[in-house]
């Protein structure tokens, strides 16, 4: 039985979707400090110490992944407060940013997988009063960037290029494929 190692509601319904058998064991470690060059690097390495904490507790394969926001070479996490919401919402309106999500497939303190996905969002130029309307929602504060593009955050996305799931928290494709090859994942009709 596979593990998820995230708290992320999203991830739970996307692995769902795959039609994967998995429990959930969020991991607790801090993503703070964490140095790369690029938001790949970044976002594997996150996923990489989510990962690893798990599956030293359990002898099952464990899932864990990271998605991180970088715009002109700077990385956007979750918002810790309004003020930084602000700035982060400021820093994407009227351009294009991308949104990388790292997985990590990992067992007893090994990596047996692990992939990125890149997807290119562009943003509509928002005015001061959707930015403060969009803070107000609360949306913001669980999401990298600090806005979602499933929920109400979804009206600023002009266009994306590439995977719409992977902005979500978790690249679909990519993901069953790494299911499949590892031998974890079969295509059954239940
Ligand atoms: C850009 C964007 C991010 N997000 C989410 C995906 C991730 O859940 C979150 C980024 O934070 P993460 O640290 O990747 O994940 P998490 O803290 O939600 O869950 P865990 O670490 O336990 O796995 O932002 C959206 O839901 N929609 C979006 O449009």
């Amino acid at each position: 039985m596979l593990i998820l190692a995230s708290k992320s509601p999203r991830r739970k319904e996307l692995l769902k979707l795959i039609g994967v058998d998995f429990t959930v064991e969020a991991s607790n470690v801090n993503e703070q400090g964490i140095l790369a060059t690029t938001s790949s690097e970044l976002a594997i390495k996150l996923a990489t110490l989510k990962g690893i904490e798990v599956s030293r507790k359990n002898p099952h394969p464990v899932l864990a992944a990271d998605t991180v926001v970088e715009i002109h070479g700077e990385f956007l996490g979750k918002p810790q407060d309004e003020k930084q919401a602000i700035e982060m919402l400021k820093k994407l309106s009227g351009r294009s940013h991308n949104v990388v999500t790292g997985v990590v497939i990992c067992q007893r303190g090994k990596i047996l997988d692990s992939f990125s996905e890149l997807t290119k969002v562009y943003f509509k130029e928002l005015t001061d009063q959707e930015i403060n309307w969009y803070i107000k929602t609360k949306d913001p504060f669980d999401k990298a960037g600090g806005y979602g593009i499933q929920t109400q955050g979804g009206i600023f996305v002009e266009k994306i290029e590439g995977c719409y799931f992977n902005v979500v928290g978790l690249p679909f494709s990519k993901t069953a494929n790494s299911l499949r090859k590892l031998g974890l994942y079969k295509l059954e009709v239940n």
